[in-house]
């Protein structure tokens, strides 16, 4: 049962990701509208700006090495990086909180999603991740941020009330430098450590007094 459904994902990720092929130029018109004035989601609207077939693998990984449950993700966009938690707490028993900004993006990942089979599995929050998150009070098991960079941090100290000792933050673009920036302040923090990934594209933080 749970190879037909794992199929399933699989196959709606690379039908995706095939779809996500003319996203270079999708980014590149965004990013033109955005010479005179600062860069907004819905210059990007159409775009993926996924995290990469690696990084999906990779947090499966990390979500059935550690038998994470309750996942929260900080950016659906049209759902990629979504379905690859699916695909791991598929297997640990848990689910997925995702919240996207743009109401045409979420609705085409909520489709994605439907295809995939694995609604039952994830809730999509459509609005601003500080307000569909804010009264957030489960354990959070893991915690992907992959939203607007400005945002990690404000983000990141609304629900760490939530983190507990065997918690994960998975960093993503921990190159560009608002989110270096907000990388400095957690390395200030004694309660956590970071660790570096691929190539420094992604930044693991866990808490300095792991469970093991
Ligand atoms: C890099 S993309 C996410 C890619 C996705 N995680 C994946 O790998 O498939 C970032 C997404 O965050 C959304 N976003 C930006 N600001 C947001 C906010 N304040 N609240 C929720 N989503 C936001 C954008 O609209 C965009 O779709």
């Amino acid at each position: 049962m749970i190879t037909s459904q794992q199929n399933q994902i699989k196959t709606t990720i690379s039908e995706l990701f095939e779809d996500s092929k003319y996203d270079m130029l999708k980014m590149m018109k965004g990013a033109a509208k955005s010479v005179f004035r600062a860069m907004q989601p819905l210059d990007f609207k159409d775009a993926y700006l996924s995290i990469s077939k690696e990084q999906g693998e990779s947090l499966i990984k990390l979500i059935t090495d550690n038998k994470l449950k309750n996942s929260v993700e900080f950016g659906t966009s049209f759902g990629i990086s979504t379905l690859f938690l699916a695909q791991g707490v598929i297997e640990t028993g848990g689910h997925i909180i995702t919240t996207e900004l743009i109401d045409s993006k979420a609705k085409k990942a909520i489709e994605n999603f439907e295809r995939a089979g694995v609604s039952d599995l994830i809730e999509v929050r459509v609005g601003d991740a500080m307000e569909t998150l804010k009264n957030h009070d489960e354990p959070i098991d893991l915690l992907l941020l992959d939203g607007w960079k400005d945002l990690y941090l404000p983000l990141f100290q609304m629900l760490e009330s939530n983190f507990h000792s065997n918690t994960f933050i998975y960093v993503d673009n921990a190159e560009m430098s608002e989110v270096k920036t907000f990388l400095n302040v957690i390395r200030q923090n004694s309660n956590y450590q970071l660790q570096s990934q691929f190539g420094g594209k992604v930044v693991l933080i866990t808490l300095k007094t792991r469970y093991k």
